[in-house]
């Protein structure tokens, strides 16, 4: 997370790990565990000082604070303004070899004085909430991973124009949805570009990109890319060939006359998952070779030309959290930045991950009707379509990600 960007209020430890035990365990079949310890709650701890850091110990938990991190994370007045929430402190003045003259803990504080005077004090639950040892067995974002059966049988509501459009809880709800299975529904919404804007906005800003702001697409042609024809499409992320792939897809139908045209929907992560538990080397191996897609379109009226690299899933290194996948077979480019045998060994993975991706098991199939319009996260699932006959018109846009989580965080989530 980038300093000065990311602006909100970190999530209590405890709260986290009671909104985790409060989920039905037996749905996240490979959900990381977050184990944080009573330690928040904790108002005493002992210390120990070692050579370049100090450990502390407090509810059964050790955590190891190197020195430098300490004075750089001082939220006292002069070093932090708590009102921007921005670092006051030059990081680039702190001695390298710096250590506490004084160390207390006091009142849940552990408290450090510097040479010159300067004290820092930081409470034991904000040294337990953002020490590496907690967070490399926690997961940035809880999440649901289904099948077909987890979806239909969680029995997920669609939230409901009016309601959404004028009640902040309702608009919780639905991002509550959205950021545990990826999808999300708002139905009876008026069957037009405008009001599929209008319901969007109330989400987040709308990304413009080539395709426009809002874009209304039928199957003429009028682009260099089959999403423009009657023809099936399999499984896939879009916008891979972006660096920063598009975070969230909208999608409204607002007319079809004909058959087929089924969407199809496909939890990437549950079947990245899969592939963790199986094949580790092959799920290493996806998350290490960079892959480039590309969208090059050469029309009379459209000339792009866009490459986005990066590995099919894209993992914290902290905690091998699977955040972003990347899978789209229509887009991808030439592989040619790894040698022959590793080359190999990647279409083994791929393969595999794959396979698992079209597990008929997993995948959902869900037929788009005017008025309802669904929020896809283009990161996570992946989507497709059934060929078709006859006229049928989506209209939709896309999202940038950081927008739509700092919606939800702002609502609480
Ligand atoms: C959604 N809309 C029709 C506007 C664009 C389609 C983009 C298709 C592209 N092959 C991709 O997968 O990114
Ligand atoms: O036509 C559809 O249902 C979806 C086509 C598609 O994949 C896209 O527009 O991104
Ligand atoms: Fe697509």
């Amino acid at each position: 997370m980038m300093f000065g960007t990311l602006r909100r209020t970190v999530r209590p430890a405890l709260e986290q790990a009671q909104l985790l035990s409060g989920l039905r365990k037996a749905q996240i079949p490979w959900r990381h565990k977050t184990h944080i310890r009573a330690c928040a709650a904790a108002s005493s701890a002992t210390f120990r000082l070692h050579e370049d850091c100090l450990e502390l110990s407090c509810g059964g938990t050790s955590m190891r604070f190197n020195y430098v991190w300490l004075r750089d994370h001082c939220r006292s007045a002069s070093s932090y303004n708590s009102s921007t929430n921005q670092r006051n402190l030059d990081t680039g003045s702190i001695d390298l070899t710096i250590r506490p003259e004084r160390t207390t803990v006091e009142d849940g504080q552990l408290v450090l004085t510097w040479s010159g005077g300067h004290i820092s004090k930081y409470s034991l639950s904000w040294l337990a909430e953002n020490c590496y040892e907690v967070k490399k067995q926690s997961t940035e974002q809880q999440r649901i991973l289904w099948n077909s059966d987890i979806y239909k049988n969680a029995n997920i509501t669609a939230a409901k124009w009016d309601k959404f459009m004028s009640c902040d809880d309702e608009l919780k709800k639905f991002l509550q949805n959205y950021l545990l299975y990826g999808i999300a529904f708002v139905d009876d919404v008026p069957a037009t570009v405008e009001a599929t804007e209008a319901v969007t906005q109330r989400v987040s800003l709308i990304r413009e990109t080539t395709y426009g702001r809002m874009w209304c697409f039928t199957s003429d042609f009028s682009r260099g890319d089959t999403a423009y024809s009657q023809l099936a499409l399999d499984r896939h992320t879009d916008t891979s060939y972006f660096q920063e792939p598009c975070g969230i897809q909208v999608f409204h139908c607002l007319r079809h006359e004909g058959t087929g045209g089924k969407t199809l929907l496909v939890d990437g992560f549950y079947a990245a998952e899969k592939l963790r538990q199986e094949s580790p080397e092959n799920f290493e191996l996806l998350t290490r070779v960079p892959i480039r897609h590309e969208y090059l379109e050469n029309t009379d009226s459209h000339q792009n030309r866009m490459t986005g690299i990066g590995p099919v899933l894209n993992v914290y290194p902290w905690n091998n959290e699977v955040y972003l996948i990347r899978y789209n077979n229509y887009d991808r480019s030439v592989i040619n930045t790894i040698p022959h045998d590793t080359v190999r060994r990647w279409y083994v993975a791929h393969r595999e991950l794959t396979t698992e991706l079209r597990r008929p098991e997993n995948e959902l199939w869900i037929k788009l009707t005017p008025g309802k319009v669904i929020f896809i996260d283009n990161w996570r699932v992946l989507h497709g379509r059934d060929s078709f006959t006859g006229l049928r018109q989506l209209c939709g846009c896309y999202l940038t990600r950081d927008d739509v989580l700092s919606t939800a965080h702002r609502l609480g989530l």
